[in-house]
């Protein structure tokens, strides 16, 4: 990260096609600052041309040294009007073809050699405003070579080839050539595929709201930048996102107050900007002082439903297990193990299903952009918390997370469908494919209309998810070893419950007490019901067709 001699580093050298260009003079680390300038000319951003900018100008022009003059007027100009070199319009079309943004201000200034730096969509610098010393700066993004060009990139943000394009040809008035843009057609739509879904993930982040999304279904909102994430990796990793990624990822933690993961998301954040804007730069300083203590920040804490400490950094995971951990990823379901209720993908809260009013991109898919069908199955759980009937059956339930909601039963029985006996106070309901309703005459909830995809089990959602939890200790195997629900003893022959073949047994005494002792008489009846079993045996991840109940795993 030093800053030596640019004259050094880099030099001004006609480029075939584009003009003059900046090009290395010497073999450059990632992280190097390149140039640290102060402008020569500065004007408002957007100003009109009108007589007084005309002579703001001229008189700072009439101010530089010969050699800035030179350099000056050297520069390309993109707006020809007066033939005179020396005249108020060839100035301001110097300065509107090369001027460059002063971040903080609301000026833009001219840079004797960051202005030279030709654009490239895969750019291998970064250009920026540094606050702190006034000074516009240019950070390589990755190594670069003795004689290759420096490229900046003049767009904010990255889009598909051909939006890049038609900004480029319309701003800047020249058709890009760079490697992103020359891409063999099957990897340009490859790319583009890519630049598009981080466009949209960057909407329904922008969307998340601090009191939102960010609050009520966080996991979901970190779901997207983690996809964010993996994409800017795929597509080429300096990419510029990536660092604001990691920051959004650092506040959604922070805001549910997971200080954890906020100090390691702040962390990738700090380094990602101090490879593109510096070590002095206000940014990289904000965002080491947020990963030094999250607590200070300002959104710290709005909830708590994640909260760790600092301290809870795990430091015992391989790389794919803590990157699990950081970003909250549900465990993948290995097939042939019993299904984890859990797993908040597969059984969401009510505040992570997808809203019947929006095409929920988590939850559905489409070839045409028109027809969508569910990416996957999933099932939502809640307790009944009070029931009623007076024009159809309608049901307080509540569901993982602690929230109660309403349930209305539209189906043509208007609820009839369901036996008196399974409407229980403290009995679990599971809907397959629900999603949010708003009503207009209540709260949101659930507008239920089809009855095969209700079940009703016989069992709190407490005592349900404690089953899930034995049936994953019980009924999984690992490298064919499974656990004896009697003793915990671990082996590769053991015998499994007749009943239910689900839970595992050294032997008849072991059985016994499993029966009388660990619960396994209420948990054996229970798993009678094919549709339970089920939803601990079906493949969610896959979706063919509909499921609906009974449940044919
Ligand atoms: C800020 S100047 C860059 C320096 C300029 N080449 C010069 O000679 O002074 C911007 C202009 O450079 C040219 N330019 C920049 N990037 C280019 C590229 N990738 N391909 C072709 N021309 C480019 C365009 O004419 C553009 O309007």
């Amino acid at each position: 990260m030093s800053s030596s001699d640019p004259v050094k580093m880099v030099t001004i050298r006609e480029v075939p096609g584009k003009g003059k260009g900046l090009v290395a003079a010497q073999k450059i680390p990632k992280g190097t600052r390149l140039l640290s300038e102060e402008p020569i000319i500065r004007i408002p951003e957007d100003a009109p041309d009108n007589p007084s900018l005309r002579a703001s100008i001229r008189r700072q022009v009439e101010s530089l040294t010969d050699e800035q003059r030179r350099s000056f007027l050297d520069m390309h100009n993109t707006y020809p009007g007066s033939m005179s070199t020396n005249s108020p319009s060839h100035y301001l079309g110097i300065i509107r073809t090369n001027a460059l943004p002063m971040d903080d201000t609301t000026e833009c200034g001219i840079f004797l050699s960051a202005c030279r730096i030709n654009h490239a969509c895969d750019n291998n610098a970064q250009k920026g405003w540094n606050e702190a010393i006034k000074r516009h700066t240019i950070h390589a993004l990755r190594d670069i070579d003795k004689d290759e060009e420096i490229t900046i990139s003049y767009l904010g943000v990255i889009k598909n080839r051909k939006a890049r394009q038609e900004d480029i040809q319309r701003k800047f008035g020249f058709t890009c050539s760079c490697r992103l843009c020359s891409l063999p057609p099957h990897l340009s739509a490859e790319s583009d595929r890519r630049l598009d879904e981080i466009l949209k993930l960057d909407g329904l982040i922008g969307k998340a709201g601090v009191l939102g999304t960010i609050i009520t279904a966080p996991k979901r909102v970190l779901r997207h930048v983690d996809q964010q994430i993996q994409l800017y990796n795929e597509q080429g990793p300096s990419d510029a996102g990536l660092s604001r990624a990691f920051f959004d990822a650092a506040q959604i933690a922070a805001i549910n107050g997971d200080l954890a993961r906020a100090r390691v998301f702040a962390e990738r954040a700090a380094s990602a900007w101090l490879v593109a804007e510096g070590a002095d730069n206000p940014i990289v300083l904000k965002a080491k002082a947020f990963a030094q203590d999250p607590s200070t920040y300002d959104i710290y804490g709005f909830s708590t439903a994640w909260k760790t400490s600092v301290d809870d950094i795990p430091h015992d995971l391989d790389a794919t297990e803590f990157e699990d951990w950081l970003w909250r990823r549900e465990k993948r379901h290995e097939p042939g193990q019993p299904v984890d209720l859990r797993n908040r993908a597969t059984f969401p809260s009510f505040m992570e299903l997808p809203d019947e009013n929006d095409v929920d991109e988590d939850f559905f898919k489409s070839n045409d952009g028109v027809n969508y069908k569910p990416r996957r199955h999933w099932c939502f759980l809640a307790e009944i918390v009070d029931y009623g009937a007076l024009l159809r059956l309608q049901m307080t339930i509540k569901d993982v997370s602690g929230e109660t909601l309403p349930l209305f039963f539209h189906t043509d029985g208007r609820g009839g469908e369901i036996s008196p006996s399974q409407t229980h106070k403290g009995y679990t309901v599971a809907i397959l494919y629900a999603q949010q309703h708003a009503f207009a005459f209540s709260e949101p909830g659930i507008r239920h209309e089809d009855p095969p995809l209700i079940k009703i089990f016989p069992i709190s959602l407490d005592n349900l998810l404690a089953l899930s939890d034995r049936v994953q200790r019980f009924s999984s195997t690992k490298d064919q070893i499974r656990t004896c629900h009697g003793c915990d003893k671990r082996a590769t022959c053991l015998k499994n419950c007749a009943r239910c073949s689900m839970f595992w047994y050294c032997d008849a005494d072991c059985q016994k007490v499993g029966w009388l002792d660990k619960g396994h008489k209420a948990d054996c009846k229970l798993l009678q019901d094919g549709d339970l079993k089920g939803l601990f045996s079906l493949n969610w991840d896959e979706f063919q067709d509909f499921i609906k109940f009974p449940l044919r795993p």
